[in-house]
């Protein structure tokens, strides 16, 4: 398979122990559900290219660690995260109440032009649902958040998640608000891209060549 792209987005997948982050990852890359998940220890990765309004994009993802004791070498690599999941696990207050904090790091850290999407997680268990939409849906209106509920363990709303985060950091691309030249911006250009870049600054050399 080619690997080339337009565009490289470092993102980040951040949130309490449990709240299912390594099979939103999982899920996100196989297609598949991780149904046998142990906690992470420390940050593991993955990566997969993406088509987002007609241009390829290649995600480099982080999935973190969630228990305390891990926080130091997570927070770590939040250094230059053009994007992050915030996940929470729609049937947990506690994972609710910590995005607090979790938002806090991922902004001192990562920069506060980080694009950020709320990922309510574990949508299949209604029944036990301590987090009302609503509520979350205001949390994240408040905190300029993108919000999905998502299900690592149907697929629902998984691959949109991603999907839905990489349009936002490439509409603020375009719009000139993310500047990819920047340094930590958690951004670069692929191979596709910089020919286009290469082609558009020499146009003479490509007319005459045709
Ligand atoms: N029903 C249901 N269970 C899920 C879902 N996502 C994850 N789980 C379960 O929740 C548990 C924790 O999932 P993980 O993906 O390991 O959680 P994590 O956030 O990566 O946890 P840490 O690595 O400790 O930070 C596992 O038993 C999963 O099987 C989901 O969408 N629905």
């Amino acid at each position: 398979m080619s690997e080339s792209y337009d565009y490289l987005f470092k993102f980040l997948v951040i949130g309490s122990a449990g709240a299912g982050k390594s099979c939103l990852l999982h899920q996100f890359i196989e297609s598949k559900f991780k149904d046998s998940s142990s906690h992470t220890i420390g940050v593991e990765f993955g990566s997969k290219i993406v088509k987002v309004g007609g241009k390829s994009v290649k995600l480099q993802i982080w999935d973190t660690a969630g228990q305390e004791r891990f926080r130091s070498v997570t927070r770590s690599y939040y250094r230059g995260a053009a994007g992050a999941l915030l996940v929470y696990d729609i049937t947990s207050r506690d994972s609710f109440n910590a995005l607090s904090n979790w938002l806090r790091d991922a902004r001192t850290l990562a920069g506060p032009n980080i694009v950020i999407l709320l990922a309510g997680n574990k949508k299949d268990l209604d029944s036990k649902r301590e987090v009302t939409f609503l509520e979350a849906s205001k949390f994240a209106q408040e905190n300029e958040l993108i919000f999905l509920e998502s299900s690592a363990k149907t697929g629902e709303n998984v691959e949109e998640s991603f999907l839905k985060c990489s349009k936002t950091i490439l509409s603020k691309i375009e719009t000139g608000e993310l500047d990819p030249e920047r340094i930590g911006s958690g951004i670069q250009y692929g191979d596709l891209k910089h020919l286009q870049n290469t082609t558009r600054r020499q146009p003479d050399c490509v007319c005459r060549a045709i």
